[in-house]
């Protein structure tokens, strides 16, 4: 990408961001001085560059994960390859490339943060025989600062726990919220890290 280019969709994107977070604060009927997105910036951005595949047939561009982010902002090419798990279909469904258009994904630390109200997307990136495919994904997250990264716990902001609606997640840090990169061990749960973080976790299951 061109440096100049790149600053300014960086730039535009971190605009776009910020409205996403007051737009999904209205959407939890969060008000403004509870506000825990407003401090939501983008920390950082995969540019990802998937090589055409000489066996698409055994392999997978990106494997099943979640972000951790608070959400993410999506650029993918005209390539096409990117699907999202559908929970009412139980399947994995396209998420079409339009020119122009961007995809923005719910992270676990939204479905942390909401209580569960928003749900994390499950997505990956199948692979293609013939040409290669890219893609820019911004990452919007509480800032980042290592020295606090296993200390600062984020959990079900307040305002949305009540008695009718008691918190679904323990509190977690950063560090704890990184690992869903990583896939279940033993493969029987489909969102690992906010599986575990359940306080009913013996109960139920994500
Ligand atoms: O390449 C894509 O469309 C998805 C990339 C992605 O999921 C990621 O970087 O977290
Ligand atoms: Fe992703």
């Amino acid at each position: 990408m061109h440096r100049d280019s790149a600053t300014i969709f960086i730039g535009r994107i971190r605009e776009l961001g910020e409205t996403l977070s007051q737009l999904l604060s209205l959407a939890l009927g969060l008000t403004p001085s509870t506000n825990e997105f407003i401090s939501t910036n983008l920390t950082t951005a995969n540019l990802n560059y998937y090589p055409p595949c000489p066996e698409p047939e055994v392999a997978i561009a990106a494997n099943p994960h979640f972000d951790t982010s608070t959400f993410t902002i999506l650029l993918q090419d005209q390539v096409g390859g990117l699907q999202v798990f559908h929970e009412g279909a139980a399947d994995w469904v396209d998420v079409p490339s339009l020119h122009g258009a961007l995809v923005v994904n719910i992270g676990n630390m939204l479905q942390l943060l909401s209580n569960n109200k928003m749900k994390s997307a499950e997505h990956k990136v199948f692979a293609n025989a013939i040409v290669p495919r890219q893609s820019v994904a911004c990452f919007f997250m509480p800032p980042i600062d290592f020295s606090t990264m296993s200390t600062k716990m984020y959990g079900p902001i307040k305002e949305l726990v009540s008695e009718k609606y008691p918190a679904v997640y323990r509190e977690a840090s950063l560090a704890a919220l990184w690992g869903s990169l990583y896939p279940d061990l033993e493969g029987s749960l489909r969102n690992p890290v906010l599986a575990r973080l359940r306080i009913a976790y013996d109960k139920e299951v994500v």
